[in-house]
């Protein structure tokens, strides 16, 4: 349904996407993982359309999003949430939500059921009045993902969502998103540096180093390839078998 296709963007010298071509399918989870810039960020930031690229093309069900704003491309139903945290500190939970409604409604789609089942995985429901500058930080990377589900999303990309939770957060969290896998066939795309969580999460896997493809695969597949293993894995460590 997502398809990238030769994506490039350099940044003055620095090329931090290189000729990426990935597709991302309908009701999949796929992983994005790679050292510290990688270029994972850049590269959804260029699917979300805050930054454009200078090569390739991108395209939702056949349809090119190329040269589309990130609000339209928000109403298309791609959404994602951020490395660094960008909820609307002095509205409250509910408010921050409706932020996203109001962009699905006027796209003519809608998502109150989900959205209502969702505060609850996701453990916000007795938070829905509380202003969001007064939630704790787990609680906010849980709003950012509620409100992206506001979307009625067709992609939706989650930015290191696990970043500072502990094993705990981090086991419910998998549990919320395995819940969201099972409600919609929104393809999801996750980055996140723990491999232990992305490893039990993700069908499919993408691997960036220095902003190309090195790898593409199952987890097995992508934990046992020797180019991943020197780039990131590294011997012995616990998550790659
Ligand atoms: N706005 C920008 N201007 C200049 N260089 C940038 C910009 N954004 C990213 N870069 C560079 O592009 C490369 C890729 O960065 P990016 O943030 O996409 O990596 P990443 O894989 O998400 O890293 P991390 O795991 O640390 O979040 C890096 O070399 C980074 O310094």
């Amino acid at each position: 349904m997502l398809e990238l296709k030769g994506l490039s963007k350099s940044f003055g010298g620095v090329q931090a996407v290189r000729d990426v071509s990935m597709r991302l399918a309908a009701g999949q989870v796929h992983g994005l993982i790679g050292p510290n810039g990688a270029g994972k960020s850049t590269l959804v930031n260029l699917i979300s359309g805050l930054l454009s690229h200078s090569a390739g093309t991108l395209t939702l069900d056949g349809r090119s999003l190329d040269g589309m704003s990130a609000a339209r491309r928000a109403e298309c139903g791609i959404a994602r949430t951020f490395q660094n945290l960008r909820v609307f500190p002095a509205l409250t939970v509910e408010q921050n939500i409706d932020v996203a409604r109001y962009t699905a409604a006027r796209a003519g789609r809608g998502a109150d059921a989900l959205v209502a089942e969702a505060m609850v995985q996701f453990d916000l429901d007795s938070r829905r009045n509380s202003r969001a500058d007064a939630l704790a930080y787990g609680q906010l990377r849980r709003l950012e993902i509620v409100r992206a589900l506001a979307l009625a999303p067709r992609v939706l990309m989650l930015d290191e969502p696990a970043a500072g939770m502990n094993e705990q957060e981090t086991q419910a969290l998998g549990r919320a998103l395995n819940w969201v896998r099972g409600q919609t066939d929104c393809a999801l795309l996750v980055i996140d540096h723990d491999l232990k969580f992305i490893m039990s999460l993700c069908e499919r896997i993408t691997v960036l180093n220095m902003g190309a493809v090195i790898a593409e695969g199952t987890p097995r597949e992508v934990s046992e390839n020797r180019q991943v293993i020197d780039a990131y894995l590294g011997e012995g460590n616990d998550h790659a078998a």
